[in-house]
């Protein structure tokens, strides 16, 4: 199994330490979420797994090998980030030609779907694009190349929302034809809920959640009723926060037991990943993390 493994990875940057100790292992044929709130080091950890920046300590390597001054293993990550890397002055279709030289291989036919599906100009000159076209075209290079791990940091930026819809669709019809791992950096979490298989989050500096998506939304849980019945319900129950609201207490709670009978006046819903995600990483003094 091809794997891209994080070991005990620590990044600073001048007396900030981003990362601290991050263990992950990335598997193929996954599309892993990453998250985390802002400044929390998602886009370091990519830079770092794509050799853009060097580790102060620990190791990444894929199937085995460390990542570090490995061509071959460079080959096979590609990291589309929120930079526009390429000349303004080239066209789009210059793009496309050069990914190719340098990847040794590009997806001809899907680019020329891509293209035509968001309507992209490829004899226009890069400076010209508008900030949403500029994505479309670093997407497309990176729904287009040969790698096994391709990591996207916020890659919707500046797409409107049927777009955004279209590109979530594209990428799963070519991870379907053609499965490889995906690691998406985004804030737009429920977005790319029904997306992503495994859900991996940072917080000061280490992984504190990889857990499989599905798994993930089945401990969510927001339980609501009358006040005093519900904190005895959930006397034993890891409760992330509580809303009340005259008598009516609203508890988001993690693995509730679904077992145990509910008591008169008292529901319990699904919380989606997004709220999931708020609560998990939200300060206990409620103030949001950094
Ligand atoms: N080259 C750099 N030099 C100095 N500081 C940096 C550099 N790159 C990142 N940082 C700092 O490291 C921290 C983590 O940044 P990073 O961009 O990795 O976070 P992020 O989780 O991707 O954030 P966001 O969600 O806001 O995009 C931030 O405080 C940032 O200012």
């Amino acid at each position: 199994m091809t794997e891209l493994k994080v070991t005990n990875v620590a990044k600073h940057f001048g007396r900030k330490n981003v990362l601290s100790g991050i263990n992950v292992t990335f598997t193929d044929g996954q599309i892993y979420g990453l998250l985390g709130r802002n400044g929390v080091g998602k886009s370091t950890l990519l830079r770092l797994l794509n050799n853009r920046l060097l580790a102060d300590r620990g190791q990444i390597t894929l199937d085995g090998a460390s990542v570090v001054d490995n061509e071959a293993a460079q080959n096979r990550i590609f990291l589309m980030s929120a930079e526009m890397l390429y000349p303004a002055e080239q066209k789009v279709s210059w793009v496309f030609k050069i990914t190719k030289q340098l990847y040794g291989d590009f997806d001809d036919a899907l680019a020329a779907h891509l293209v035509s599906v968001f309507h992209v100009d490829t004899t226009s000159r890069l400076s010209r694009l508008s900030t949403g076209y500029k994505t479309l075209v670093k997407l497309i290079v990176a729904l287009c190349v040969p790698c096994d791990f391709v990591l996207l940091d916020e890659p919707v930026l500046g797409l409107d929302a049927p777009n955004r819809q279209l590109f979530y669709q594209e990428l799963m019809a070519t991870f379907t034809d053609r499965p490889r791992t995906f690691i998406i950096a985004t804030h737009l979490i429920e977005e790319i809920s029904q997306l992503v298989n495994r859900v991996v989050v940072i917080e000061r500096g280490v992984v504190t959640l990889d857990q499989d998506a599905d798994e993930l939304r089945q401990r969510g849980k927001m339980v609501t009723g009358p006040a005093a019945t519900v904190r005895d319900w959930l006397a034993d129950v890891k409760v992330l926060r509580t809303n009340a609201l005259g008598g009516v207490l609203a508890a988001y709670t993690l693995d509730a037991p679904l077992e145990k009978p509910l008591p008169a006046g008292v529901t319990m819903e699904a919380m989606n990943l997004q709220q999931l995600f708020i609560e998990l990483t939200r300060k206990e003094d409620g103030a949001h993390a950094r």
